[in-house]
């Protein structure tokens, strides 16, 4: 099939086309023109299949057969298709691509349309959009991580926050909000990190916004601008959420209101008829949280690695919880640092009690070990997709909850703990015994065949579900007794679907049962086979009904219960959704109490301050990978941006080898940093640190070639943005900025950045760099602080001993590194040859050295001098006219200034 030749999407919902379609091809044509964007998964018995342009993206996608089936408009039509039961792993695919998709349905059952007619079409329709942003199911879901669709909103004449921010995680309710304005805009989407964002096509196609959304790649999905109409916002959102005012959830822009109706639009778009159990907004604190860019962000490796892993990744060395909920929320607080100082000693006041309080720790980590995702269940259950095992999951999570709740009374807890417990002994005690009372132990997966109620539960289905089994052992009885009168021992009683139960005996034997008066009267023929028949009697088919109403009973009202049970848990949904709120606090708090013991951490102090003073600072990757690959022991550092006079934190311009260990060093202190305000300890022997509000970081070397920029471009764009915004509060992380470019473009450029940082920013930063020349700018700025990292030669060798002490590195090693790496030793020494040359040419002709080279560093050093005042003679000489004079006057005069000399020389003797 070629694919000039291919019928398109656009060629495919056009009139001339839905003119030439059959009936079935007619219905497909108008539920892909509702749905031209997204991929139809269309449901014909027990496969989804897929045609035209989705059917080669989804074979390619998903390396399945492409096939043809049928021709339309005189061209093959391409097609593809899935099992059903395996949907679930081939939609996580798709969506994982970046695909969205629409599933559809038969929404009747044929035998219902052959009613209509023999030609008639199954109805069919679309029940839900699965998109990155509104999944559910658990198998699409990543345990640990919170699933976000966002909402960006722009509403005009709204100064500064001009923008809104909604997110909301169906799959556990949250619902938050944010105004924010264009500079902050990118950060904070990816503060949030969500899986989809979507945006008015207007807003889309704005330029000023494109970096943003390229950030975002295939997660955005521009929408008709009607969904984010702000005008109508307030009565939408009043209505999803059933209330007559939006007063009580408290003063949200108009920005904020518009992307909040947009999310919850969407999400009514994608859910079709279910409604997913939503908290009601509430306004996200992102201006009480520490600014972190996005590609600060990215450059931590804060929740993910450059490379896109998590293992690496801070929030993997860190992560000591033992729930899917906790994993959740330790994410969360580690992309939202606080900047509140009580708060986040409230947190770690939390982590304090459980590290004083081992034992009670331990016992609560294993309690919450058997902690189900209470909220996901929670949601698939309201959104009619959950099964038994959902409702199990609230049953055990509310039990845990009890549990917990129970072990922690016991003891004097600080307030974000004894917050926690008030919520923990809310929970509804009811939905736990009616829970537990009515479910079976064993619990099946889908609700659709039973079994999932306990025996004891309900009368009615205890007997329904005896006569079911006495039934069915009867059925084995009436095998012997046939076998017995016909004396066939090898007749079975058998069941099929086409038959239902029947009696079976070989070819050979049917004589048995098709002789005689008394078995002609008795066994009914049904059916030969090759080598067998198969009959029926009037008793089995006696039997065969009551067993199906028996059976068809029990189902009904195991059904009924469970849509009983469904009920009560969705109307508790609040609770919860607070209780497991709680355990994933408790989990977090315990969590980060076992790292701290673990790997010694110690508490930090956060204050109002501008210090930053670290003892024996380690960096917590490093450190644990250093460990595991049983190198040498990590060697803690003192990092001190302290001010020394005034509020201003200090400098430190950091110097030494390649390999030294400088951007580990200055990572280490950035983390630290998000560590401490996330309500951590922290990796070093003490931590003073005043709130960081923003923290800049511009590390690492990376391009951007589908953006068009270099490499040098990307570090530009970086420092730019930090020199534009980086205040008194904020911590700078500049690691060899300016290495890009020609050796004196870039040293001016780090030089020129270096005084800005001091003087114009006034922030706490630290600099790495192998421009040593800079370091003689400590003598101009009174806040530059020299710092190296430490190096040992020993025999020829460079020893790398990590240590950061005052000073500045006179050298590289790079020869000597790039050795190491196994550059071949012919380069080696002809490196080491030009270097020595260089450096000699250095030494004889210091008028061609790099400082002098540079008038910026002559001008920069010398103190500026005054300017020069004219002398008493230049004066006299200046008021001068000689062609107004006589040759006498000229004469005197010329004794005037003779004198006059004589006069200067003597003062200035
Ligand atoms: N404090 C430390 N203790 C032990 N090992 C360390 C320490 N700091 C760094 N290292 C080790 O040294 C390696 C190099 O460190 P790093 O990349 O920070 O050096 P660098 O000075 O930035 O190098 P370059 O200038 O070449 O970029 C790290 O991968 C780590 O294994």
């Amino acid at each position: 099939m070629s694919d000039d030749n291919r019928i398109k999407t656009e060629e495919l919902i056009s009139e001339e086309s839905k003119a030439a379609a059959t009936p079935m091809m007619e219905q497909y044509i108008e539920i892909k023109a509702a749905n031209p964007d997204l991929m139809l998964f269309y449901r014909m018995g027990d496969f989804y299949e897929l045609f035209f342009d989705d059917a080669v993206d989804a074979a390619r996608a998903l390396s399945i057969t492409l096939t043809k089936r049928g021709q339309h408009l005189g061209r093959d039509i391409p097609m593809c298709g899935v099992p059903v039961h395996a949907a679930d792993d081939y939609l996580q695919k798709l969506i994982g691509l970046g695909f969205r998709v629409a599933v559809c349905e038969q929404t009747e059952d044929p035998a219902e349309a052959k009613k209509r007619g023999a030609k008639s079409v199954v109805r069919r329709d679309v029940t839900r959009l699965v998109t990155a942003g509104t999944l559910t199911e658990e198998k699409l879901l990543a345990p640990g991580e919170s699933n976000f669709l966002m909402a960006l909103s722009r509403v005009r004449g709204e100064g500064d926050n001009a923008f809104g921010l909604a997110w909301i995680d169906i799959s556990t309710g949250i619902f938050r909000l944010s105004a924010t304005s264009e500079d902050r805009l990118a950060a904070d989407i990816m503060r949030v990190e969500p899986r989809e964002l979507i945006v008015a096509d207007t807003l889309f196609s704005d330029e000023k916004l494109r970096p943003v959304f390229d950030l975002l790649g295939r997660a955005v999905s521009p929408q008709p601008a009607v969904l984010f109409d702000s005008a109508t916002a307030r009565d939408r959102l009043a209505r999803f959420f059933s209330v007559a005012t939006l007063d009580g959830f408290g003063q949200f822009s108009r920005a904020e209101m518009s992307a909040a109706a947009a999310a919850v639009a969407y999400v009514e778009k994608t859910q079709i008829n279910e409604r997913p159990p939503l908290g009601i907004p509430e306004q996200d604190g992102g201006a009480r949280t520490m600014f972190i860019d996005p590609a600060t962000r990215a450059n931590l490796e804060l929740t993910r690695t450059m490379s896109g892993g998590r293992d690496g990744s801070l929030l993997k060395a860190v992560d000591r919880t033992v729930t899917s909920g906790g994993a959740r929320l330790l994410g969360e607080r580690l992309m939202s640092p606080l900047t509140a100082p009580d708060k986040i000693a409230q947190r770690l006041d939390s982590v304090a009690f459980f590290l004083g309080e081992a034992a009670l720790c331990e016992d609560l980590r294993s309690r919450l070990k058997q902690v189900p995702d209470m909220p996901r269940a929670l949601s698939r259950l309201a959104l009619d997709r959950g099964g038994p095992r959902d409702l199990g999951a609230i049953c055990q999570g509310l039990s845990v909850a009890r549990e917990v709740a129970g072990a922690l009374s016991v003891a004097e807890v600080p307030e974000e703990i004894a917050n926690a417990l008030a919520k923990l002994t809310a929970l509804p005690q009811t939905l736990e015994t009616q829970l537990s009372s009515t479910l079976a132990e064993e619990l099946p997966l889908l609700k659709r065949d039973g079994g999932f109620v306990r025996e004891g539960a309900d009368r009615a289905l205890d007997e329904a579900r005896s006569l079911r089994d006495t039934s069915r052992r009867v059925i084995a009885g009436l095998q012997a007794q046939y076998a017995e009168e016909t004396g066939v021992r090898g007749l079975k009683i058998k069941h099929n679907n086409v038959l239902g139960y029947f009696i079976e005996v070989t070819s050979l034997n049917a004589r048995a049962l098709t002789e005689g008066d008394d078995a002609k009267g008795k066994f009914i023929h049904r059916q030969t086979m090759a080598n067998a028949m198969r009959f029926t009697t009037s008793e089995l088919a006696d039997l065969e009904s009551r067993i199906a109403n028996a059976a068809g009973e029990a189902l009904a009202i195991e059904l009924e219960t469970f849509e009983k049970l469904r009920d009560a848990v969705v109307s508790e949904a609040e609770a919860i959704k607070a209780g497991a709120l709680a355990l994933a606090v408790l989990d977090v708090s315990a969590g980060f109490a076992v790292l701290a013991e673990a790997e010694a951490y110690c508490r930090p102090v956060v204050d109002e301050t501008t210090a930053f003073g670290i003892v024996g600072g380690r960096h917590p990757v490093v450190e644990q990978a250093l460990r595991q690959q049983s190198g040498g022991p990590f060697v803690a550092n003192d990092c001190d941006l302290s001010p020394t006079e005034g509020d201003k934190g200090s400098l430190w311009l950091l110097t030494g080898p390649n390999m030294g260990g400088k951007s580990t060093f200055l990572r280490q202190n950035a983390l630290i940093a998000i560590l401490a305000q996330t309500g951590a300890f922290v990796p070093a022997e003490s931590a003073h640190i005043g709130v960081v509000d923003r923290l800049f970081s511009r590390v690492g070397a990376s391009d951007d070639l589908a953006r068009g920029r270099s490499t040098f471009m990307v570090e530009m764009v970086e420092t730019a943005a930090i020199l534009n915004q980086a205040g008194p509060r904020s911590l700078v992380i500049l690691d060899e900025i300016g290495r890009g470019t020609a050796t004196f473009d870039g040293l001016s450029i780090a030089w020129a950045a270096v005084e800005h940082l001091h003087n114009s920013n006034g922030c706490r930063g630290l600099f790495a760099t192998h421009f040593h020349e800079l370091t003689i700018l400590s003598e101009k700025l009174p806040r530059l602080v020299n710092a190296t990292m430490r190096v040992k030669e020993w025999k020829g060798e460079v020893v790398f001993l990590h240590e950061v002490g005052p000073g500045a590195a006179d050298r590289s090693y790079g020869i000597q590194v790039a050795r190491l790496a196994g550059l071949p030793s012919s380069v080696v020494k002809r490196a080491k040859n030009v270097l020595a040359r260089l450096e000699d040419a250095d030494r004889k002709n210091p008028a061609a050295s790099l400082i002098d080279d540079l008038p910026l560093f002559q001008v920069s050093m010398r103190t500026p001098e005054p300017e020069p005042q004219a002398s008493a003679v230049e004066q006299m000489l200046e008021g001068m006219k000689p062609d107004d004079m006589t040759p006498r006057e000229a004469l005197d005069a010329l004794y005037a200034l003779k004198k006059q000399l004589r006069a200067d020389v003597s003062i200035e003797d």
